[in-house]
């Protein structure tokens, strides 16, 4: 069953400072994502990669098209769902995480993983304790657990973000270059953490650059050019 059916979907911007000229970031994209389906999405940069993740999460409205999603509880078109249902959706079974971790002052590293978790979860202490096994899995020294991730490396914030991402098992998880800046052990825990998930059904759009990341860990991959989904690849990445 397909989680996720793209039809006809474009993104245009209007930059009113540049005297209303339009970017065009997609178009006319097709797609669709099965149940516990890992997709690879690859592409030049400024291609659209991010556009069409963000259109997916609702940060970004698509100017036109349909995406219908099958939530737990029945299909939505992400497009003309009111603001009430896409939150709810973010919080029970959506999940993106971008290259870059959105900083929480001071709120330690364990908190800001186990913060998916500690909202639902009663038993805060249990979901902490997953956030600690999550970030010792990903080689995060254990003296940066209850420090505040702001003044950490990028690859040290890219672990947080991504054991954030994962901890609550998202049904949808949109995930962008998770194994850029990491160590080819830590790169190969992320692809074990994701495919974990898969087995428990979640499905995966997987923005990379990476060749071992793709080959190891998509089930397919789709290819933008200049916003359109291209059948195959015909440009170096
Ligand atoms: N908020 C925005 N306002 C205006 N233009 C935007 C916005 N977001 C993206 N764009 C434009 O849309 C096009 C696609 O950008 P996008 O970020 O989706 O590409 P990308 O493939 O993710 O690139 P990269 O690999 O560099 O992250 C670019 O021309 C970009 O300038």
């Amino acid at each position: 069953m397909n989680i996720i059916e793209v039809h006809q979907l474009s993104k245009t911007f209007d930059l009113h400072i540049l005297h209303d000229k339009q970017i065009t970031a997609l178009q006319h994209i097709d797609m669709t994502i099965r149940e516990g389906e890992i997709i690879g999405l690859t592409g030049r940069s400024g291609s659209g990669k991010s556009s069409l993740m963000k259109c997916l999460y609702r940060t970004y409205l698509a100017t036109t098209g349909e995406i219908r999603y099958a939530s737990a509880s029945g299909v939505i078109d992400l497009v003309k769902a009111d603001d009430h249902a896409i939150i709810a959706l973010r919080r029970q079974e959506m999940r993106y995480c971008s290259q870059f971790l959105s900083v929480i002052p001071r709120v330690p590293a364990v908190d800001v993983v186990a913060e998916p978790l500690l909202r639902t979860e009663k038993n805060k202490e249990e979901a902490r304790a997953r956030a600690r096994t999550l970030l010792e899995m990903l080689g995060l020294p254990s003296g940066l657990w209850d420090a505040y991730p702001v003044t950490f490396s990028g690859g040290e914030q890219q672990r947080v973000n991504v054991a954030r991402a994962i901890i609550a098992k998202p049904r949808l998880l949109l995930i962008d270059e998770p194994t850029a800046s990491l160590d080819v052990r830590t790169k190969d825990v992320v692809i074990g953490l994701i495919r974990d998930l898969k087995q428990h059904g979640t499905s995966v759009l997987c923005i990379s650059h990476d060749e071992y990341t793709l080959s190891t860990l998509a089930d397919r991959r789709l290819h933008l050019q200049a916003g359109r989904i291209t059948p195959t690849v015909t440009e170096i990445i």
